[in-house]
Parts: C-alpha cells; structure tokens; sequence
C-alpha cells in the first residue's frame, strides 16, 4: 500500500516542467476560490437544486456551453503556445516532448471536448423550443450525457497535471500508442477521457433521434420542420453509426495496453492499419457530424437576418443527408499514401469529390436566399456571411487534397493543417458562434452588445485569413506537420511568424467575447429582450417568451406551415388569432441526482484504469452499477404536474413583466 502511495505522490512531480508547477497551483487556487464564493454566498444548495441535479434541456444545455467555452480556451492556449514556438527557429519556449503532447491535447480538446459539447449545448437550447416540444425524449438520459462528457473531459485534462499528457496525435495511432512505445499514462488518460465522454455522445444521439421522430407539435411534419432541426437530425444518425466504431476501436486499444492483447500491435498478427481503418470509419464522419449542424444555423440566421424564406428548403434536407451517407465512404482519403492500391484509391478520391456537389447546392442556395433580401448586418449575420468565403476555400483545398496522386505531396504538410482548420474554424466555429449570438437571447433573456461583438468579429475574421492563407504555401513549400522546430534555411520563417500573428488576432478576438459578455451582463437591464423574439425570427422558439419558462409552451402549438412563427404574426398582423386550447396541468421531469453521482464513478473507475488500480476502478464500476440499479428498480417517483393555475399565474407575471 506505501508503495503504491508513493507511486502515486511521484506522479505529481514527474516531469519538473514550471508550466505544470504552474497549472498545478492555479488549478488548486482556483478550486479553493470557488469553494470559498459558494460558502460565503451559502450557494451550494443553489448549485445542486439548480444545476447539478436538473434534467431540463435549457439549463443542460447552458452547461453544455460553458464548459465548452472553458475548453475552447484550453484549446485556444495549446494552439498559442504551439504558435509562439514555430514563429521563428530560434523560440524554445517547448521542447519536442512537451510540443508533442500539445498538438496531442490541443486536437483531441478542440474536436472532442469544445465542438462536440459545443454542438450537443446548441441542440439542447434550440431544438425542444423548435420543435414545440416541452423536453427532449429522455430527460434524464440527457443530464446523464451531459455529465459523462463533463467527467471524461475532466479525466483528459487531468492528465496534464498527474501522469502526464498524451502525445500520439489526436488520433493516437499505434504501434506509437502501444504499451511498448508509449509506456507513460498519458495515452490511457486519451482512451478513458474519450470512452466515458463517447458514451454521452451516443446516448444524445439517440435521445435527439427519438425527441425529432416522436415530440414534434401536431401539425408538424417533416417537411415542416425547421432545417435547423433537420441538420441535428442528419448529424444524429451520423452519431448513432460512427460513435460505436469509435468506442470499441479504443476499446481495443485498451485491451492491448491493458491486458497484453494484440489487436494493433507489430507482433503476434497485430496490425496497426486496422486501427488507422477503424479510427478514420469514426473520424472522417466526425468532421461532418460537427460541421452539419453549423450549416443548419447558417441556414436559419441567413433567412432570418436576409428577411427571406430559405432558398430550397428541400435540396438543403436532401444534400445533408446526401453528405451524411456519403460520409461513410471515404475514409481512406486520409491515408492514401499508406499503401492501398491503384483502384482503392479511385474509389475513395472520387467519393470524396462527390460530396462537393450536395456542398455546392447549399453553398448556392445561401446566395440565392440573401440575393435580393434585406439584410441586416447583426453579429449572428456576420458570422454567417464570413463562413462562405472560408468555407469556399476548406472545401475547394479539401478537393485537391483527395486527388489521390497530388496527396502524395500534400498529405500531412502545412497545406492539410490549413485545409482542416479552415473547415473547423470558418466552418464550425464560426457557425457555432453564429447560433451562440442567435439563441443567446433565449437562453438568458438578454441580447449581446453589438459593438464589442463586431470588434470580436473582424479581429477573429481577419486573424483567420493571417493564420492559415500562409500555411497553404508554407505545405506547399515542405513543412510538415507536428514539427515542433525548423531550421533558418528551409525560408518558412517569414511566413510563419505572420502564421503566429494571425493567431494572436484570433486570440484577441477570444478577449472582445468575453469582454462582450461582461458588459452584457453588467448592462443586462438595458439589453432585456422584452419581446421573445428580437431578431423577427420564424420558428416556434421565438413565439414564446425569452428566457423559456421551465415548461417551455404553456400550451402546445398548432404548426400549420413551415415558417410557421412568421405566418402566424402575418395573421395576428392582419387580425386574425389561432384559437388557444386551454391551459391544462403541465407533465414534467423531477431533478435527479443520479447522473451526476454516476458519472462520478465512472470518473473513478477511468481514473483506476489509467493508473491500473484496482482499488479505484472496482470500487468505481460498483458504484455505476449500483446506480444503474437504483435508477431502474428504485426510482418510480421520477415526474411531476405543474398544476394549470400555477401555469396561469406564471404566464401573467412573465406578460406583467413585459
Ligand atoms: C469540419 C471539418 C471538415 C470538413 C467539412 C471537411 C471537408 C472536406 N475535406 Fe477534410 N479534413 C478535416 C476536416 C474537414 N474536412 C480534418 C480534421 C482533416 C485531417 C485530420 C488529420 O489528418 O489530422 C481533413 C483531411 C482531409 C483529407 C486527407 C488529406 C491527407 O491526410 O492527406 C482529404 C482528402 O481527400 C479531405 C477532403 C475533404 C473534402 C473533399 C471535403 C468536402 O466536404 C468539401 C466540400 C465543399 C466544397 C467543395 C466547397 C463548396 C462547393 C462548391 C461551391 C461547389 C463547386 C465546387 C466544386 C465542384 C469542386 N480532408
Ligand atoms: C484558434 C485558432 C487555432 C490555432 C492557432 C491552431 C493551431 C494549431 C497548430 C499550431 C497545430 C499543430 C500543427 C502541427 O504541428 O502539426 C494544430 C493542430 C490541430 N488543430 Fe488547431 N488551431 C486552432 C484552432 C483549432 C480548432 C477550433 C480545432 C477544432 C475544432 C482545431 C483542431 C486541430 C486538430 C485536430 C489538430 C491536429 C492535431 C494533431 O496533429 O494530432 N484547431 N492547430
Ligand atoms: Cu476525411
């Protein structure tokens, strides 16, 4: 037990980097702080009533957001200190090992950990309110994802200040993950932070499945269904296939690490190129799965801000789901220089070419909605109009990247790095803030200052174009990825250090949105959204009042046409009211406790397997499976009515208050 105690201690210290000293310390300042205000203000059984035990999608899906955010400046720092090291040969602020695990953390953060959650924290806000539906199908399955990515993304992180950080690239390829070359924790951190988060991935996948199928209001059928809905949908059935190869091809991993398998080993028939196969049938489709859901809310902010039905409704539901099936095909774009044959290799670069066509049709039908629209240049707009220009060059790049042959020089240069973060930024991110500045209002009852909003923008955009335009020649003239140095005469300095500024700008542009929220909340009096619909918006969200009061609709609406929010005002304009069903005792979901305390076994148990210790991951598993238990056999008094007169009297004061 000393022993395994002193092991343990050692830990801690293993690698007298000041960084981690660091992080240690402001970490451990941090907790105390938080601890300390949740004392003082006697606020900890608001945080537990109120945040750590709810089952409503509206507050999971605020959580969802933040912590994402939080990610997203994990992430965004990694990708700093990366870009300080390769502004000029002579930086030597990280030393391979130490650039190694950042690139490492800095992707897996970015993808899995900020615009997944980001994702899921976008679904959560819009989709219920969208579709005129009081919560998702499984509420409690929801609250239960939400705290599986929370503890898996808290395991990841961890690895950074116990044990070490890994370093085997966002996917983590073997033989470099295996045991033998990776003897460290760090890629055992990598397995279990995904695994427990990819859980809660899949759960949302078929808790929104089953919401979109069975909770849409009456009256609304597919085709009236807002895109933004549909994209969650496509990206959904993208989810429930991919996110199963993912866990098991890690699972697999894990058994070879864990218990002397060789499923992906050099030796004994292992064989590290089923990993690269498996990894890339879950990771290709991963890049759809997220940028979907941005074309989605491009869609509705395009139409909303250009004041103008969308331009082919119907083509943009085909071509996702178009792009959602054909996301399966192309995997082994990603390693045609691995050895595939001549004919592989052509049936792979051309199914991937084939997915610029349905991208093409949405790409036109957004010009052809804004073409002759009003439109009104808000923050949400801006972001969206930007996206097309940067998306326009990430997917004619991507083009090129999957002529077979001409990927022999490009694959893994400077020119893929530009390639990927082009789409995830121009295409995701950039998306994903778009609907942040759209349902803000909704969420929290407040609009966001403009000004700081569009200092935010422009410093983000053209940060963008100084960061990754130099990287496509910078491929084109050799570098390569995950090099943490390069010498004086390759002539890549000049264009890297414009590189490094170009992120600083973005980062930059990260401080005007925090500084914007600031102010939004110092001034939230002043920027109340008073109206429930502060953009003229045309789906359901929008007709109630903003923030959505915990039942959502006080009586669920009639959907007679697509836009339907936007007839339903043409009508109310011209006179002529819908008749209201009256206002009955409303079904709800009580608080559970249950997914939170379950995903903190399951962190236990990932954290005894990381460390191979027993003693933390039988008593870990135990407690989910007591918790399991207790939730199927034990939990009959799981919901509750909110009588109609509390209902009444809720609707008046939120109408009194306006
Ligand atoms: C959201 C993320 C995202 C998106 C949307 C895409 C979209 C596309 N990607 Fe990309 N890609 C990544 C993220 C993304 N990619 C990542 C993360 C990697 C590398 C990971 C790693 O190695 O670590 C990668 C790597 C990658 C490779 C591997 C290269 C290599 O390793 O050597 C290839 C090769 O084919 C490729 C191709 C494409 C194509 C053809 C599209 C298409 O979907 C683009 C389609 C869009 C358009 C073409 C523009 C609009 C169309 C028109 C206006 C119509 C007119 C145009 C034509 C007819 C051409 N991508
Ligand atoms: C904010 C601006 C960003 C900057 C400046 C930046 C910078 C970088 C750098 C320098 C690398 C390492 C390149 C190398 O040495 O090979 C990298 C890798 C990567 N980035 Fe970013 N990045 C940013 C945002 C993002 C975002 C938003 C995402 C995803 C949503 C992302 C996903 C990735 C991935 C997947 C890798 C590959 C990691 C690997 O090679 O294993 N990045 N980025
Ligand atoms: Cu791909």
């Amino acid at each position: 037990m000393l022993d395994k105690i002193k092991e343990f201690a050692s830990t801690f210290f293993v690698t007298g980097d000041p960084m981690i000293y660091g992080a240690d310390v402001s970490i451990a300042l941090a907790t105390i702080g938080i601890v300390f205000v949740l004392t003082y203000f006697k606020k900890w059984g608001w945080l537990w009533k109120n945040w750590l035990t709810t089952v409503d999608h509206k507050k999971v899906g605020i959580m969802y957001i933040l912590a994402s955010i939080l990610m997203l400046f994990r992430g965004g720092v990694d990708a700093l200190l990366m870009r300080i090291q390769l502004a000029s040969p002579d930086v030597t602020l990280l030393h391979p090992e130490h650039y190694n695990q950042i690139f490492t953390t800095h992707g897996t953060i970015m993808i899995l950990f900020m615009a997944m959650p980001l994702m899921f924290g976008l679904f959560n806000i819009a989709v219920p309110l969208q579709i005129g539906a009081r919560d998702v199908a499984f509420p409690f399955l929801n609250a239960l994802s939400f705290w599986l990515f929370f503890m898996g993304a808290m395991l990841f992180n961890l690895s950074f200040v116990i044990g070490g950080s890994p370093d085997a690239g966002w996917l983590s390829y073997p033989p470099l993950s295996e045991l033998q070359f990776s003897p460290g924790v760090g890629e055992n951190f990598y397995i279990w932070g995904i695994q427990i988060s990819g859980i809660g991935s899949l759960a949302t996948g078929i808790n929104f499945i089953v919401t979109i199928i069975k909770m849409r209001a009456p009256g609304m059928t597919w085709m009236k269904m807002p895109v933004f809905t549909w994209s969650v949908f496509s990206s959904c059935v993208i989810i429930i296939f991919a996110f199963p190869i993912l866990t098991i091809t890690l699972a697999l991993l894990f058994l070879d690490r864990f218990g002397g398998g060789h499923f992906f080993t050099l030796d004994f028939g292992g064989n590290p190129m089923m990993y690269i196969n498996l990894i890339w049938m879950w990771g290709h489709p991963e890049v759809y799965i997220v940028v979907l859901p941005a074309f989605g809310i491009y869609s509705e902010v395009i139409s909303v801000f250009s004041k103008k039905k969308l331009f082919g409704y119907k083509s943009m539901v085909y071509a996702m789901f178009i792009i959602a099936i054909l996301s399966f095909f192309t995997w082994a774009h990603h390693f045609f220089t691995m050895g595939s044959g001549a004919d592989v290799n052509a049936f792979f670069a051309i199914s991937t070419m084939v997915i610029a066509i349905p991208t093409g049709v949405k790409v036109f039908n957004w010009l052809f909605t804004m073409y002759r629209g009003k439109i009104e240049f808000k923050t949400p707009m801006m972001w969206s109009i930007a996206f097309i220009p940067n998306f326009l060059i990430a997917g004619l790049t991507g083009v090129m990247l999957s002529v077979a042959p001409a990927d022999f020089q490009f694959h893994n240069s400077y020119f893929l790095i530009a390639h990927f973060h082009s789409a995830l930024i121009g295409g995701v991110v950039f998306g994903y803030l778009a609907g942040l500045y759209y349902w803000w209002p909704k969420m929290f009852g407040f609009t966001l200052p403009e000004t700081p909003g569009k200092w935010a923008f422009w410093f983000w955009n053209i940060g963008f174009y100084v960061c990754f335009i130099p990287q496509y020649s910078l491929g084109l003239m050799g570098m390569t990825r995950r090099l943490s140095t390069y010498g004086w005469d390759t002539g890549w300095q000049p264009l890297n250090f414009v590189s490094t500024i170009g992120a600083f700008l973005m980062g930059i542009g990260f401080l005007f949105q925090v500084l914007q929220i600031l102010l939004g909340i110092k001034n939230f009096r002043k920027l109340k959204d008073t109206t429930g619909d502060p953009w003229g918006g045309h789906t359901l969200e929008w007709s109630i009042p903003s923030p959505a009061p915990e039942y959502n609709f006080a009586t669920i609406p009639q959907v007679e046409e697509r836009d339907d929010w936007w007839a339903e005002k043409d009508k109310r304009a011209k006179g002529i009211f819908r008749k209201q069903p009256p206002i009955e005792a409303i079904h709800m979901p009580k608080n559970s406790a249950i997914p939170f305390i379950m995903s903190v076994f399951f962190f236990i148990a990932g954290f005894g397997f990381v460390f191979g210790w027993s003693f933390f991951y039988i008593p870990g598993l135990i407690g989910v499976a007591i918790c399991m238990i207790c939730r199927s056999f034990f939990s009959y008094d799981a919901d509750y009515y909110i009588p109609a007169d509390e209902v009444k009297r809720t609707e008046a004061a939120i109408r009194g208050s306006v």
